[in-house]
């Protein structure tokens, strides 16, 4: 299927020729991965030019680490391409943005004193942020004072104090943070991240108060499948479009931008103004179970199940009829049962993920999804196990998956050739490859269970009973082959739930 392109602003990127719009740097961006350039970027560069919205961004890398996407948009200054694409109204349609809001690229560490006069502008109402799902977290003791702090809530912490400061405590200078990690109340979290490292490091009720009132945290849910460009099609692109890009990144048309919390944010982010998909509603929780569980759980479940199988991208694992059906019961069994709201509602959603799935454009390969794969299972596979427990049912093919995720990260299966896949918590690691070599796989994978933190230490049974399930699904697939324990599991009839039957 060939695309049309639906726009062209196809101009030769070089910075010399190109004359960037002279705009304000209204938005502090904390990560510039390739999802925040193809979802929120995009928007907001779409948003400038359908006049809703007159505002530059500011991208902070918040680690310390090398990062290639960085440096390559710092070389490019601030501009690049995004190309989505998809099927609109029966119609292969590519999508194609020149993104020229991005105002700066800097590094929080090593460029301190830049990143401080870019917090500091009095122009900037907004943070925007997606520092993955390690990145709001609790770090004891993170030094407030250091230049920066190493955490992502500390460093809010240091930057907000610093601002209070530096404008007298003005109820205008507060921020609105808008937070795009997939994981619970992202923005509450880190509101009362911050407000704990306020207190720990006795900042003073008056700034509390400033944070409380001048500031705004936005809970937000956001949706688009962006696998970026393979490194060895960015050279067919550029010459099909003519443009130079390092930095191009590539997405389905599909997208999603759910911002919960304050009105405020509506007037501060007018994004639907501009027809962009973004809604505000006052709380995402719905939003987010739905989607977590029904997109992400499926892809956490199909990208090991389609590694053992020796497939490499989301695409071809779909077409397998076996991962169909196993991916069509776990949906209907498991899944749906547990998902809040309409019922309806969630079907025709799992019905268009169907779609998005097989977008012939993507190629979105199963080791990225792998990714920090333990994590992202208890993020979005374990609580629909917990939720079929709490109901009194069995939950096989979501322990199928946890159970592929185990042989996959202990190295027990066989992949497509030059597929780095097993990136993960090195604890983690280390007790699945204990598991798998373990006399006793039972107690094995209840180790890796305990090493999780998945269950509190007095919930003995239910770590058990998930090392029980998976320990027998794991020693299946490594006895028979992922396949034929595969044809096993979907051979023993389905259990109807709440009459959806599958
Ligand atoms: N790519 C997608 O399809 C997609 C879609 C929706 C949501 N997401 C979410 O977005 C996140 C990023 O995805 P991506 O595809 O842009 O990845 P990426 O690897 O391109 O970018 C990751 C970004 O996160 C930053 N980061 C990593 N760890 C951090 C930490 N501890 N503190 C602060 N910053 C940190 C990195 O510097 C980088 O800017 C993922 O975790 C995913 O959950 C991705
Ligand atoms: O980006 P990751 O690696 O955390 O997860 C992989 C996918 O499940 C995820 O990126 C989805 O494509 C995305 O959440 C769709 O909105």
């Amino acid at each position: 299927m060939n695309a049309v392109a639906d726009t062209t602003t196809l101009l030769p990127l070089d910075a010399s020729t190109v004359a960037k719009p002279d705009l304000p740097v209204r938005i502090l961006q904390f990560g510039g991965g390739r999802f925040l350039r193809a979802f929120a970027d995009q928007m907001v560069q779409r948003a400038n030019e359908a006049g809703v919205l007159h505002a530059g961004i500011a991208i902070v890398q918040a680690t310390d680490a090398p990062d290639r996407a960085a440096s390559a948009l710092q070389a490019q200054d601030g501009l690049y391409h995004v190309v989505l694409e998809g099927v609109r109204d029966d119609r292969p349609v590519r999508e194609v943005t020149r993104v020229e809001c991005v105002r700066a690229v800097v590094r929080a560490h090593g460029e301190f004193d830049r990143y401080r006069e870019l917090y500091l502008d009095p122009d900037v109402r907004v943070v925007v942020s997606n520092t993955t799902e390690a990145g709001i977290v609790w770090v004891e003791d993170d030094d407030l004072a250091a230049r920066p702090p190493a955490s992502f809530p500390a460093k809010v912490a240091a930057l907000l104090h610093d601002r209070f400061r530096h404008f007298d405590g003005d109820p205008a200078a507060g921020l609105a943070f808008v937070c795009c990690e997939l994981i619970e109340d992202n923005a509450t979290t880190l509101r009362a991240y911050v407000l704990r490292h306020a207190a720990d490091a006795a900042l003073g009720e008056d700034f509390a108060a400033w944070v409380r009132t001048a500031c705004t945290f936005h809970d937000s849910l956001v949706d688009r499948i962006v696998p970026g460009f393979p490194r060895d099609e960015i050279d067919a692109i550029q010459a099909e479009l003519g443009f130079a890009d390092e930095d191009v990144v590539k997405g389905e048309l599909y997208g999603q931008w759910v911002i919960g919390g304050d009105p405020v944010i509506r007037d501060l982010l007018p994004l639907d103004r501009a027809g962009l998909p973004v809604v505000f509603l006052p709380d995402v929780r719905p939003f987010r179970d739905t989607k977590v569980r029904i997109l992400n759980g499926q892809h956490s479940a199909l990208a090991p199940v389609g590694l053992l199988l020796g497939c490499e991208s989301v695409g071809e694992t779909v077409a397998r009829p076996e991962v169909a059906a196993f991916l069509d019961r776990l949906l209907r069994t498991e899944i749906l049962p547990t998902v809040p709201g309409d019922p309806a509602a969630a079907e025709a959603f799992a019905a268009e993920i169907a779609e998005r799935f097989t977008n012939p454009f993507l190629h979105h390969r199963l080791s990225d999804i792998m990714l920090n794969a333990s994590s992202k299972w208890a993020a979005r596979n374990l609580p629909v196990l917990l939720d079929a427990w709490g109901a009194g049912r069995e939950a096989p093919l979501t322990t199928f998956g946890l159970a592929a995720i185990l042989v996959v990260l202990g190295g027990g299966g066989r992949y497509p050739a030059g597929q780095v896949i097993v990136r993960d918590d090195p604890d983690v690691l280390a007790a699945v490859r204990d598991a798998l070599a373990a006399d006793d796989l039972v107690v094995g994978v209840r180790r890796v269970v305990d090493v999780t933190g998945w269950f509190p230490a007095a919930d003995d049974d239910r770590a058990e009973r998930l090392a029980r399930a998976v320990a027998q699904q794991v020693a299946r697939v490594l006895e028979a082959g992922a396949a034929t324990a595969l044809g096993d599991l979907l051979a023993v009839p389905a259990v109807p739930t709440d009459g959806r039957v599958a």
